[in-house]
C-alpha cells in the first residue's frame, strides 16, 4: 500500500491526465479533463484559473482524492488517461485505505462549501467535529485557542461558535467552511473558490486565514480562484485552463504579460480591472 510521503518533490505531479464523468441517463461518458501536466513544487501556492465549465473543480476533487466521494455514480470522476500523484501515492485506482490515509493529509474545500454545512450542528461542533472523529483524546483547550485566533482573523464574533449555519449569512457560512477545512492541518490544501458568496469587505479576511495558515505550516496550496486579492497575496504560480485543457502555466506576472492565447489574454485583461465575479461567471 502506498504511504503518503509529505516530503514528496513535487508534491503534486500531474503527467499527461484525463479524467472523464461516466455515461448516464442514455448520454455518453464526458472528458471534463484532457492531456494536463502540471507538477506543484511542495511549499508552492498555485492558482487554478479558467471559465465555468473548463475542469478546474474535477481536477481539483481528482486531486484531493474525492474522486468517488459524490453520492450519486453519475458524478464520480474516473481517471481515463495518463497519471497523477499526490505525495508520492499514485491516484489510480485508490483503495479505501490509501485514500483515507492520504486525504487525512489532503485539505479539500469543494464548491460553495458553506452551504453544505451540517444543519444540525453549532459552528463549534462542526470546528470540533474533524478532528473529533479522527481522535477521541485532543486537547480542547488547545484547539479552543486555535479556533479563537482564526475566528479573530475572518472576522467573527465568538458568540458565533453556539450559533447554527440557518443562523449565519451565506459569507459568514463560507468563513466558517474554509476555517474547517484547515483543522486538521494538511500539508496540501485544495481549495475550490475559498471566496466565493463573501462580500468584498470580508474577502481579504479569508486571503488573511489563509496566509496566516500558510506562515504556520508551510503548506502546499492549490486554489481555484480569481480574486486579485487572493492571487496577490499569495500566489506565485497559475495554471489556466479552457474546456478541460491547460492552456497556460507559469509565473502569475510573466504569464500574463507574455499572454500569447486569446483566453489567457482576456483573462489577464479582466484581472486587471479587478471584474473577478464576471470572470468567474464568464
Ligand atoms: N457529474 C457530472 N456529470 C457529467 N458532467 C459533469 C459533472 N460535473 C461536471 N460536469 C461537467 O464537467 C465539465 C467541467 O466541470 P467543472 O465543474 O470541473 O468545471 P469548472 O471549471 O470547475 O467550472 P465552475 O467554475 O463553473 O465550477 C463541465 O462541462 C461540467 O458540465
Amino acid at each position: 500500500m502506498a504511504h503518503p510521503d509529505l516530503a514528496a518533490e513535487p508534491t503534486i505531479r500531474v503527467s499527461d491526465l484525463s479524467l472523464s464523468y461516466p455515461a448516464h441517463a442514455g448520454g455518453r461518458e464526458f472528458a471534463a479533463v484532457e492531456g494536463v501536466s502540471f507538477d506543484v513544487p511542495r511549499g508552492d501556492v498555485v492558482a487554478l484559473l479558467g471559465e465555468s465549465g473548463s475542469g478546474k473543480s474535477t481536477l481539483a476533487r481528482f486531486l484531493a482524492g474525492r474522486a468517488a466521494d459524490a453520492g450519486e455514480k453519475a458524478a464520480r470522476i474516473k481517471l481515463t488517461g495518463g497519471a497523477a500523484s499526490v505525495f508520492d501515492v499514485p491516484m489510480r485506482r485508490l483503495s479505501g485505505r490509501t485514500r483515507t490515509r492520504l486525504t487525512a493529509y489532503v485539505g479539500h474545500l469543494a464548491q460553495d462549501a458553506g452551504a453544505t454545512l451540517t444543519p444540525e450542528l453549532n459552528v463549534g461542533d462542526i470546528l470540533f467535529e474533524p478532528i473529533a472523529e479522527r481522535s477521541k483524546n485532543f486537547d480542547r483547550e488547545e484547539l479552543g485557542e486555535r479556533i479563537a485566533e482564526m475566528m479573530d482573523i475572518v472576522a467573527l464574533p465568538l458568540a458565533k461558535l453556539q450559533e447554527y449555519p440557518y443562523e449565519l449569512s451565506k459569507g459568514q457560512r463560507q468563513r466558517v467552511a474554509v476555517m474547517r477545512s484547515l483543522m486538521l492541518d494538511p500539508a496540501l490544501l485544495i481549495a475550490d473558490e475559498p471566496t466565493l458568496g463573501v462580500d468584498a469587505n470580508n474577502r481579504p479576511r479569508i486571503v488573511e486565514l489563509l496566509r496566516w495558515y500558510r506562515a504556520r505550516t508551510n503548506a502546499t496550496m492549490l486554489l481555484i480562484s480569481h480574486d486579485i486579492g487572493m492571487l496577490e497575496a499569495l500566489v506565485r504560480d497559475v495554471l489556466v485552463m479552457q474546456e478541460g485543457r491547460l492552456v497556460g502555466h507559469g509565473e502569475i506576472n510573466e504569464i500574463f504579460r507574455h499572454a500569447d492565447h486569446g483566453y489567457v489574454q482576456r483573462l489577464a485583461q479582466a484581472l486587471r480591472a479587478t471584474a473577478y465575479d464576471e470572470i468567474a461567471e464568464e
